[in-house]
């Protein structure tokens, strides 16, 4: 039996906070396989996010090394709203078999879990990993407070840090480099991106 974990996200860019997070949870849930699942259509979010290929290429670059960790396109190959029940179903029927399965996910994610599309169905098929954000540590919404699901809080060093920050500076021309693996700093400075 398989322990894998599914981290999805925009990753628009891939920053040292979400390293650390999964870090924090390939070894406290001792995973045999980390999946970083980049979003196709952000369905939640109000902006698009930059190309795939690009949120990819910088994936790539940071998770270069890590042999548990790998990165599933399956987002970015399916059209309509990237939900991810959708990419649960699929992943666990191409495996399916005795795995756990954990999704990965931040408090405020886990805060919000209520108006995740078949999120019911989600707390049925996986354990959730849930990481403290900026020091709040994982509670769960009321929603969820009422329906019994298998819950592993994630220990990671607090963090602020978001992916809107990183555009942010990026627009404003000031140094991100203390934020971003060295490579992904370099990949986005030498293909411009986020500039305004
Ligand atoms: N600072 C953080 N602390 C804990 N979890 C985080 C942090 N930043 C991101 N995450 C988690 O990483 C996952 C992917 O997040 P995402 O790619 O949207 O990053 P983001 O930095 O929040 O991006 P954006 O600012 O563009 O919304 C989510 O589950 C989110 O909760
Ligand atoms: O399936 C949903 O309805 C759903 C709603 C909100 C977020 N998600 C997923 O949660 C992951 C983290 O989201 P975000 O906004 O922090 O990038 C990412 O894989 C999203 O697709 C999924």
């Amino acid at each position: 039996m398989s322990r894998i974990g599914i981290f999805g996200g925009s990753f628009d860019p891939v920053h040292n906070t979400h390293l650390a997070l999964a870090t924090a949870a390939t070894q406290h849930l001792q995973l045999d396989e980390l999946r970083w699942v980049p979003t196709g259509h952000p369905w939640h979010k109000t902006s698009r996010p930059a190309d795939a290929a690009h949120r990819v290429a910088m994936l790539k670059l940071a998770l270069a090394g890590q042999p548990q960790w790998r990165i599933d396109e399956l987002e970015l190959h399916r059209s309509g709203p990237s939900y991810t029940i959708d990419t649960v179903r699929w992943l666990q029927a191409a495996e399916p078999g005795t795995h756990q399965w954990f999704l990965v996910i931040g408090q405020d994610q886990y805060e919000k879990f209520a108006t995740w599309h078949g999120w019911q169905e989600l707390l049925q098929r996986v354990t959730l990993a849930v990481a403290n954000r900026a020091g709040v540590p994982p509670v769960a919404p009321p929603a969820l407070q009422a329906v019994p699901h298998a819950l592993e809080v994630v220990p990671m060093p607090p963090s602020e840090l978001a992916a809107t920050d990183i555009r942010s500076r990026l627009a404003q021309g000031l140094p991100i480099d203390m934020l971003v693996p060295p490579q992904v700093a370099s990949y986005i400075a030498q293909n411009a991106l986020y500039r305004k």
